[in-house]
């Protein structure tokens, strides 16, 4: 059994657009006639392919999109949309031709247009950085709604629009996709979208034809260095998110010492923030109590103005998310005030706060009883280290971690994950995550060497399969430990050699709570 594809969305009404206004709009050249012919969508896959679609055959990694031009015509696309290689690849499709030199550059633009997406724009907010954008963006959607507007998402985790949710595949979808996203959300009277933009929707044109009105950054550390040679490549792809074409305001967190860079290399106005004393940024966070259910942080920006509030997640960490979220708005044109008021305590939320349920977050799986368990997604040495010292402020007993490592992504990172882990955990438990195409007896085998490098060592176990170490985890836990499963957070599947078997942490640590006892 393999997991399901998610879904494409779409929107449910689409207007159509006559062919030849493309390539008017665009100075496009083209072969065949264009009489008649009508758009009603545009896809770069035969996976996702609506009759009336512009199919867009671009090159990848692996095979040339052009090559599926018959495919596409069969599914209903009505023309295509190629490079030059792809004109020869696609000419026996019959199918009428646009040609563009990087069908790839090309995309945004031409899928706004189709989609009339920037037309009348929601207020649109993008949040990038190694760690915390699937946080931001789920904490800052929760606000909106508190303020009462209908809202929309696209993160890792999951695509929201009002009430409506599918997961999702990329972080960020590609640019036909998050355009046909946001046609549906105009459908549902969306008033303001909080997208997620990982670095490689920046690499690889993902954001085209948007114009954000605030970006975010979190922090950079040490990530995807198999997609970027070193992490200079890495930062200047983070960086092109605060340049003029791409967003009008910007938040930048202190919290790493990359956040100093994008203020210096930026070139849209800006404002900072910090969670870090000694730090100096005109909004500064204090955080004011940590507890198992809540971080309670007070905000501090220019002209005094401040406010209490919490999130309801453990760590210092997510509460700078929260902070940051905050000050998003205010940059929006928000006022402060308005935002303190939408997050007191309420009917629905006697706490008070912010109101949000992040997937796979931090995600805390027990009961009242036994040890105490949470689900993660973190996957690098610095949310490893955050992670576990937030677990460890809210644990009188032992922290347990459980955790493996991605087959075929940065395999540079694996040692440091390993002695991050080890350092700040009191018992390992090594396992698998998605192996993919790799052998994971020996990215478990480099994971234990790592946790060797720890100057303070944790008692190390090696338990294969996932659902044998969080069985092995919680027999060693005892009533006032904490376990902290990272890596596999929200997911529904692993990747074992290229197919989605579906499973499920969150239902495996329940099931191996359940199994011991702690019901
Ligand atoms: C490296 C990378 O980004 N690859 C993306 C790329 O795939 P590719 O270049 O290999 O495509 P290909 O298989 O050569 O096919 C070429 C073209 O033919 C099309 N095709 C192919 C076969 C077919 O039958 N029909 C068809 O239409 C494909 O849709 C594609 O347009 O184009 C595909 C189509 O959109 C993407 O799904 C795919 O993302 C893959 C799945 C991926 O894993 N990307 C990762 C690295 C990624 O982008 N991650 C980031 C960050 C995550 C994080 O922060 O941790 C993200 O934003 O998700
Ligand atoms: N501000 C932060 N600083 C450091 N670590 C963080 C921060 N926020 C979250 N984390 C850690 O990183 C993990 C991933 O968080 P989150 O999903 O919000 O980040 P992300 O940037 O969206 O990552 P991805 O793109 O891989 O989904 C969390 O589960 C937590 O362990």
């Amino acid at each position: 059994m393999t997991a399901r594809i998610p879904t494409v969305l779409r929107p449910e009404h689409p207007s159509a657009r006559a062919l030849s206004g493309l390539v008017e709009e665009f100075g496009l050249d083209y072969r065949g006639s264009l009489d008649g012919i009508e758009i009603t969508g545009v896809t770069l896959s035969t996976d996702d392919l609506h009759p009336g679609d512009l199919y867009v055959g671009m090159p990848g990694a692996v095979s040339h999109g052009a090559k599926y031009a018959e495919k596409a015509r069969k599914g209903g696309a009505v023309a295509i949309l190629t490079d030059a290689a792809g004109a020869t690849l696609a000419d026996s499709s019959g199918l009428p031709m646009l040609l563009v030199e990087a069908p790839r550059t090309a995309l945004g633009a031409i899928s706004a247009w189709v989609y009339r997406t920037m037309e009348h724009p929601p207020l649109l907010f993008g949040t990038t950085g190694t760690n915390g954008k699937t946080s931001v963006s789920y904490l800052l959607e929760g606000i909106l709604r508190q303020l009462g507007l209908v809202s929309g998402l696209s993160s890792t985790a999951e695509r929201h629009i009002g009430d409506l949710t599918v997961v999702s595949r990329l972080t960020t979808p590609e640019a036909s996709e998050m355009h046909a996203l946001l046609a549906r959300m105009r459908e549902s009277e969306v008033r303001a979208v909080v997208i997620e933009v990982s670095a490689q929707a920046l690499s690889r044109n993902r954001v085209d034809g948007l114009l954000f009105d605030v970006v975010a950054f979190t922090n950079l550390s040490h990530d995807h260095l198999d997609d970027y040679a070193d992490m200079e490549e890495y930062f200047q792809a983070k960086l092109a998110l605060f340049q003029p074409d791409r967003g009008k305001r910007g938040v930048i967190s202190l919290d790493s010492p990359y956040g100093q860079r994008v203020v210096e290399e930026s070139r849209i106005p800006i404002t900072t923030i910090s969670a870090t004393p000694g730090v100096e940024a005109e909004w500064m966070v204090e955080i004011v109590e940590e507890t198992a259910a809540y971080t309670e942080f007070t905000l501090t920006g220019p002209e005094d103005r401040t406010l209490t509030t919490r999130v309801p997640l453990i760590g210092w960490h997510m509460a700078a998310n929260g902070a940051l979220a905050i000050v998003m708005l205010v940059e929006a044109g928000f006022e402060l005030e308005a935002i303190g008021q939408a997050l007191e305590p309420s009917e629905d939320n006697p706490g008070g706060g912010i109101d949000a349920y992040l997937p796979g977050r931090t995600e805390r799986i027990s009961g009242d009883h036994g040890p105490t368990v949470y689900v993660d997604f973190g996957h690098s040495p610095d949310a490893f280290e955050q992670t576990l010292q937030a677990v460890r402020k809210v644990t009188s007993g032992r922290v347990i971690m459980v955790f493996g490592a991605d087959g075929d992504r940065d395999a540079t990172k694996r040692h440091e994950m390993g002695r991050v882990a080890a350092e700040y955990s009191d018992v390992l438990v090594i396992t698998d995550h998605h192996p993919r195409y790799e052998d994971p007896t020996s990215i478990r085998a480099t994971l234990v060497e790592g946790a060797a490098l720890a100057a303070s060592p944790s008692d190390v176990h090696e338990v294969s399969p996932p659902e044998q170490a969080i069985r092995a985890a919680v027999q060693l836990a005892k009533e006032g430990d904490s376990i902290l499963w990272a890596g596999p957070g929200h997911q529904d599947y692993r990747d074992i050699e290229g197919v989605r078997t579906p499973y499920s942490a969150r239902d495996e640590a329940r099931a191996a709570l359940l199994e011991a006892g702690w019901a």
